[in-house]
């Protein structure tokens, strides 16, 4: 594959450069964001984006509430923006290098806040794959409930969290879940995410949890007991088995994001104009890595001192 050739297949991949996205995942957000506008708020405030890195997530916060929401009171807003992996500096955000699962990086959070809670929190969070499907998919809903548990300890009353899940086999029960907490649950399809895959995000909308359950960010809580307090009056288990009670089952909405006239990420265009195809010449990358797992081999080859062991 030469050179330039993804610029060419992957249209998103070649718009990220073009605008000076660090990734074409930015996308995602400015197409949900078309459907909700949720960022469009003058009153969006304080902003986290959990598992950020390389950043364009934070770049399309940046640009949303500085660059183009610039008359309103830009000294009270802050963007923090947290990932294991260190980010280069996006002007506007805090970078945390942290990890969203330990509690530190909550109380971190917080005090950047002033101890504020939050407006909106997202998370593009995904683990590195093993290629083991059960235990990636289990890694998967633990970043997850990470993400919504420290977000339920952050969010203001009434704001919105989105976050990108895996439609797998149990996710009606996370749906039905997050309707203990939120107003409304969406789950959305940006057309920038590729339809083959089973990403998708969901939007939780009005947080709003019962005024008796109490928050709390702890890896070992199940989620049976993070979610007690939270089904009362709406679920009863009980051994002695009475009358067929039909329960409506809880499905979210589903909604596809994204004008029909944005590409299909899953798409190669063969016609495109030829002013444009002509035109197609690669583009460096936005932001080069910033401690890539091969930096390492890469100075010692440069170095001529890597040796490979048999
Ligand atoms: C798909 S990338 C996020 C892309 C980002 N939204 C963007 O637009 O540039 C997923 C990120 O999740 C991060 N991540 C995974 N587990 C994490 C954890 N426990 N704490 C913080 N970040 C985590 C990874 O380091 C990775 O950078």
């Amino acid at each position: 594959m030469g050179k330039g050739s993804k610029d060419k297949r992957d249209l998103y991949y070649r718009k990220a450069k073009e605008q000076g996205y660090r990734a074409r995942s930015a996308f995602k957000l400015l197409q949900l964001n078309d459907q909700f506008h949720f960022l469009d708020d003058p009153n969006l405030k304080r902003v986290v984006d959990l598992c950020a890195a390389p950043g364009s997530w934070s770049q399309v916060l940046s640009r949303k509430l500085f660059d183009e929401n610039i008359d309103t009171d830009s000294e009270e807003k802050k963007i923090v923006a947290v990932d294991l992996q260190p980010m280069s500096p996006i002007p506007h955000v805090t970078t945390l290098q942290a990890d969203i699962t330990h509690p530190k990086t909550l109380a971190r959070i917080l005090d950047l806040f002033g101890n504020e809670k939050a407006d909106f929190v997202c998370s593009d969070g995904a683990p590195d794959v093993t290629g083991l499907h059960d235990l990636d998919e289990y890694v998967q809903q633990q970043l997850i409930m990470s993400a919504l548990q420290l977000t339920t300890c952050i969010l203001k009353k009434g704001g919105v969290f989105v976050a990108k899940i895996f439609r797998g086999r149990d996710i009606d029960m996370l749906y039905s879940q997050l309707g203990y907490l939120f107003d409304k649950i969406v789950c959305a399809k940006p057309r920038s995410s590729r339809g083959t895959s089973l990403e998708a995000f969901i939007v939780c909308l009005g947080y709003n949890p019962p005024s008796s359950w109490i928050p709390k960010l702890d890896v070992n809580t199940s989620v049976d007991e993070f979610f007690q307090g939270c089904y009362f009056n709406r679920l009863v288990i009980s051994d002695k088995l009475s009358h067929w009670n039909e329960e409506e089952r809880s499905i979210a909405e589903f909604m596809a994001c994204g004008s029909l006239e944005s590409f299909d990420s899953d798409a190669t265009y063969h016609d495109l104009p030829s002013s444009i195809a002509n035109t197609i010449s690669s583009l460096d990358p936005v932001q080069g890595p910033t401690n890539p797992p091969y930096k390492k081999a890469l100075e010692l080859k440069r170095s001529g001192k890597l040796t490979r062991s048999v």
